[in-house]
């Protein structure tokens, strides 16, 4: 008994069917109908060629003959043409269902939280939205009408069969049974290649998407040949498994065409002895031989199909594994957040990214309305985790934040999201319109905001050369820009929303004096009406600061007002700044 290993009920089935399949009712029932019709062609056009042959040798008029070819032929073309049809259709239908799988998954995904995004590889995220739902198109299309058109063809050759002798109506229903089993057993020999393929290609893929991202860092730090040797390493694994899957394609292959010579030969053989014995026609015989041929495709397909089933069983698990993926962060019911700038408090607040390890330890900070609080720590002393936190791309797991006494967790996400601006030290430039990449595609917002918005910042110049203003393209890896103005670009985005918090994560990097000059400038608008925490990396934004935090190992280890700190010469910001030492290093 062969025996088919589904994850998914057949309740779960119909029920994803029925939710991606339901708004193309209309297409689907004219699909089905065109199939069935298609079929019913297929079954007719044997019994012409018999009427056309047992006429030819019972030397009937030529006009009986001319109308049974032309009835042939016409029948023939009809048929080409539903299937032309019928395949537009299912096409159709197979990706408008999967595209808008693909639209779920892609929205879940982006809302997942930072956790599921640094725990899995971009490659094996594409994987999961291309590789998997790729293989549920069929499944979409035309998985079960082909399922019982099959059948209905199959059953109804044999029907037919049956009608001309119990003998070969018998002999090709064993012969179907048979084929259909050896077949299987082939099939199960084959499917861990197939498996194995998948996994190796989808391992190959996040390996390539993970490299072509840092192919910068891979050259300027000579990583070039271990990355080059662990490709050639995926690729020598991926080589006997590809070998071995094709391999046993060629043995199945091979197989089936074994079989259908065996029923070929089977159903020659009876119809030779029937013909003998004056059971038979010419033509007979010969509609018998072409009912065993058609017999072929329904057993090759019925196969195919229920490797597709599995196929799309094995992907339907991993997407829903994918969709029961909840995010631990979730809105608020929602709070109405007041104009302009926010108080800050952080309640003894600890965190840390896996279970067993704390990053940030009872932190209580409060943030004035309007204020700016300078963060400095060495690298790793948790400055990016603190600022993190503020945007709820993680929570804290003892104590609370709030914004204007309002705890971030009864807020809704995007309300939150958008009125925080977050400058980080990496700039993201997207393959988009100079617009959308300062407005992050909020139409919304008009053209003369923008260009206030440049000039204001220091970018008029900059925009002034751009060859098609607010319309030209940038570059998705930012090429073109100069590292200070996609900092100021980043700046610019900031001003869009009327943000009533920055964070600002300073960039390390060195830059020219003009180009630091206009950054100055723009930290100072960037600043105004507004609640700021700055990880600062240059003493001038440190000196904005109107409240020093110095953290070590996630410890707050000095917290006051920098002029309070400035004044007392105990506090390490005073020792830091009077004798320089460690601060280097801090603002490095
Ligand atoms: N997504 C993450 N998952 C697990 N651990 C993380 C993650 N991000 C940061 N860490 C760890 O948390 C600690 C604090 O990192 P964080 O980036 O907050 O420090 P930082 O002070 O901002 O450092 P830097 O100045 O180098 O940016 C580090 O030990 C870091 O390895």
């Amino acid at each position: 008994m062969i025996k088919f290993n589904f994850k998914i009920p057949f309740k779960e089935y119909m029920g994803l069917l029925k939710t991606y399949l339901k708004p193309q009712g209309w297409i689907i029932a004219v699909f089905s109908s065109l199939l069935l019709i298609g079929i019913l062609f297929q079954l007719i056009n044997p019994q012409i060629i018999r009427y056309f042959l047992d006429s030819a040798t019972q030397n009937s008029s030529t006009n009986q003959l001319i109308f049974a070819a032309i009835l042939f032929i016409g029948f023939s073309f009809a048929q080409q043409g539903i299937t032309l049809l019928a395949s537009y259709l299912g096409e159709n239908v197979g990706w408008v269902a999967t595209n808008h799988l693909r639209k779920d998954v892609a929205k879940h995904v982006l809302n997942l939280d930072m956790t599921f995004h640094k725990s899995h590889t971009p490659g094996s995220i594409i994987e999961r939205m291309d590789g998997d739902i790729n293989a549920l198109t069929n499944f979409f299309s035309s998985f079960f009408i082909n399922l019982i058109g099959n059948f209905l063809l199959m059953l109804g050759v044999i029907i037919l069969l049956f009608r001309e002798s119990w003998m070969i109506g018998t002999a090709m229903s064993v012969f179907i049974v048979a084929a259909y089993y050896v077949i299987q057993r082939i099939r199960r020999f084959s499917a861990p290649f197939w498996d194995k393929l998948r996994d190796i290609s989808s391992d190959f893929y996040g390996f390539l998407s993970e490299h072509l991202e840092s192919t910068e860092e891979t050259r300027a730090n000579g990583a070039t040949k271990y990355v080059m040797s662990k490709f050639f390493k995926i690729l020598r694994k991926w080589l006997p498994v590809r070998v071995g899957a094709f391999l046993s394609f060629g043995l199945i292959w091979i197989t089936t065409i074994l079989i259908f010579t065996v029923g070929n030969a089977t159903s020659i053989g009876i119809s030779s002895f029937l013909w003998d014995n004056g059971f038979l026609s010419v033509g007979t015989i010969y509609m018998i031989f072409y009912y065993t041929e058609l017999l072929v495709k329904p057993i090759e397909k019925l196969r195919t199909q229920m490797e597709d089933l599995q196929r799309a069983d094995a992907s339907i698990n991993r997407i829903k594994e994918l969709l029961n993926t909840k995010p631990k962060i979730v809105d608020g019911a929602g709070v109405v957040l007041p104009e302009g700038a926010f108080s800050i408090k952080y309640e003894n607040v600890s965190f840390g990214y896996e279970e067993n390890s704390t990053i940030l330890h009872n932190v209580n900070i409060t943030i004035q309305k309007g204020s700016v609080l300078g963060v400095v720590g060495r690298t790793g002393s948790g400055k990016t985790t603190f600022a993190r936190l503020l945007l709820r791309f993680y929570d804290p797991i003892n104590g609370s934040i709030r914004i204007d006494d309002m705890d971030l967790r009864d807020m809704k996400l995007k309300e939150l999201r958008k009125r925080i601006g977050y400058v980080t030290q990496q700039v993201e430039i997207f393959q988009a319109s100079v617009k959308d990449n300062l407005t992050l595609f909020d139409n919304s917002i008009p053209d003369k905001h923008i260009i206030n918005v440049l000039e204001d910042i220091g970018l008029g110049r900059w925009y002034q050369s751009l060859p098609y203003g607010l319309n030209t393209m940038l570059n998705a890896s930012g090429s073109g820009l100069s590292a200070g103005e996609a900092q100021l670009i980043s700046f610019a985005r900031v001003f869009m929303n009327n943000a009533g918090v920055v964070i600002l994560d300073e960039a390390s990097s060195r830059l020219d004096t003009v180009t630091e000059n206009l950054i100055e400038a723009a930290i100072s608008k960037l600043l105004v009406n507004r609640t700021c925490i700055v990880i600062a990396h240059r003493l001038s934004t440190l000196k904005r600061a109107d409240d020093i935090l110095i953290l070590e190992d996630g410890q707050v280890i000095e917290y006051d007002k920098q002029k309070n700190l400035v004044s007392d010469s105990n506090s390490r910001f005073y020792k830091m700044l009077k004798t320089g030492s460690g601060i280097e290093e801090m603002l490095a």
